[in-house]
């Protein structure tokens, strides 16, 4: 099949489905969106339990500074409830269990006034980062030639501050701190506000899930949005038109947003081949996830018999919520995984997993009507949950992050410069490609 449109897209995750949207309603109707998976929403998945309702398998909660995505999901007649149950997050270093306080003062636990000086210092810092532009921050190239781990370990005075700064860092991260460049990590906290604000980030979700936004669009899109079309060829970028091929079809496009996890471009080949800059960091990238798991119950049982419903355990680096509904209707904890389970047998991790729950929720917690879990690490097109960039490259070559290359322009979350990494960010940079392509003049 031969198709012509104006615009193609590439990637029906938020992103390319948010640029698809909004060039539909300015008036681009010509637009075809190819998904090489047989669904939409990407990084966001709703699993239907046979219990009745549904978890969310990805991308869950939203903050109140989302506005972006808050506007759209308003837009598609989506209403918030509640993130998770009310509490702060207990940290568990060496079989004890902290809470951190907001403001230690000399009388606090030296290693409470370690921690909160640290973070203090890692603020300040994150503050000097552009967001637009961090390859131009003072002292860029010394900052992006550490790693996060290197910086926690330099600016921690005892094992305590270290462990609960690392643990914080590995929940935001979904993986390891000696793994990302400091200077990418001082950015990517900074496109969120700074750090404190990242924990309002699980103040709400959508009800229905967030994948209800992709799977609303796309039916607003109709026949424009193509399932199980991988693009594994993209040529003449360089030329008037562009061409597509993927197993629906050869598409002939003016212009092309490609709105997919940078890695997972790699997959695609390019005539004329990419710019070196932008091979260079599509090749760097490094993605890492959670595996996530969802123990559901009849009932919230522990909620009134211990303290919060948050436990970070920094020495088996599980982290475990409850999202049980306000109604009390069920009882839902999610468990977030460290990539280095990911390897272990589903049935040697969930016994794992169980006995952190009993350890953490009360023993009851270890026998769940339902347990069900996903492991993004393993997924094909999309490989993980976060993308992020390992020391020195994002001063070589990241100012090309955004740079439009002929007709091909860049969207997907990783290219925001608010929240990335986040839904919010994936929903920005869509929303941008898609004036960037208008401007171009289709
Ligand atoms: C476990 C987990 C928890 C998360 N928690 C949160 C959270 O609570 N809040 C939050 O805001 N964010 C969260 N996120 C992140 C959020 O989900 C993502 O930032 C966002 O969904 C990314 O959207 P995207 O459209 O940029 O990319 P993606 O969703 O990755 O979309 C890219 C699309 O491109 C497709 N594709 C790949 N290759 C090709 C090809 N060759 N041809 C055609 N299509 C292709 C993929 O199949 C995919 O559908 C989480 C993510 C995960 C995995």
């Amino acid at each position: 099949m031969n198709i012509n449109v104006n615009v193609a897209i590439v990637g029906a995750g938020i992103s390319g489905l948010s640029a698809a949207w909004e060039l539909y309603k300015l008036g681009i109707e010509s637009l075809i969106v190819l998904e090489a998976s047989s669904r939409v929403g990407g990084r966001t998945l709703n699993h239907p339990l046979t219990s009745g309702g549904y978890v969310e398998q990805g991308g869950t909660w939203v903050g109140p500074t989302q506005t972006a995505l808050l506007a759209l999901a308003a837009e598609m007649g989506i209403t918030t409830k509640r993130g998770k149950f009310e509490g702060q997050t207990l940290y568990g270093f060496r079989q004890k269990w902290t809470m951190l306080e907001a403001s230690p003062t000399l009388a606090s636990d030296i290693a409470q006034q370690d921690f909160a000086r640290a973070m203090a210092k890692f603020e300040a810092l994150c503050l000097t980062v552009p967001v637009e532009t961090p390859w131009d921050s003072p002292d860029a190239e010394a900052l992006d030639s550490i790693t996060m781990g290197d910086w926690i370990e330099q600016n921690t005075v005892t094992d305590e501050a270290k462990a609960w700064f690392e643990g914080c860092v590995r929940q935001i991260l979904s993986g390891d701190p000696n793994q990302v460049s400091f200077l990418w990590m001082l950015h990517f906290v900074h496109t969120a506000g700074f750090y404190d604000l990242l924990e309002t980030a699980e103040e709400f979700c959508l009800v229905g899930g967030t994948q209800q936004i992709s799977l609303k669009i796309a039916e607003r899109l109709g026949e424009r949005v193509v399932l199980s079309a991988p693009v594994t060829e993209i040529s003449g970028y360089d030329g008037s038109t562009v061409q597509l091929v993927s197993e629906y079809g050869v598409i002939r496009a003016q212009q092309v947003i490609v709105a997919m996890m940078p890695k997972s471009i790699a997959d695609i080949k390019f005539s004329p081949p990419l710019p070196l800059g932008h091979r260079q960091l599509i090749e760097g990238w490094k993605t890492m996830s959670w595996v996530k798991i969802h123990a559901v119950y009849e009932k919230p049982f522990w909620q009134g018999k211990i303290a919060t419903g948050h436990f970070l355990s920094v020495d088996t680096k599980i982290e475990v919520i409850d999202i049980s509904p306000e109604d009390g209707s069920k009882g839902v904890i999610v468990g977030l995984l460290a990539p280095d389970y990911s390897h272990l047998a589903e049935s040697e991790r969930q016994e794992i997993f169980l006995a952190f729950l009993g350890q953490t929720f009360g023993e009851a917690a270890q026998r769940p009507l339902e347990l069900v879990e996903f492991d993004w690490n393993t997924q094909p097109w999309i490989g993980g949950c976060i993308s992020a960039l390992p020391p020195g490259l994002l001063t070589a070559v990241g100012s090309v992050l955004n740079s439009p290359v002929g007709k091909i322009h860049w969207a997907g979350t990783e290219r925001s410069s608010i929240w990335v990494n986040y839904i919010e960010g994936a929903i920005r940079a869509g929303q941008k490609a898609a004036l960037d392509v208008l401007k171009n003049k289709v």
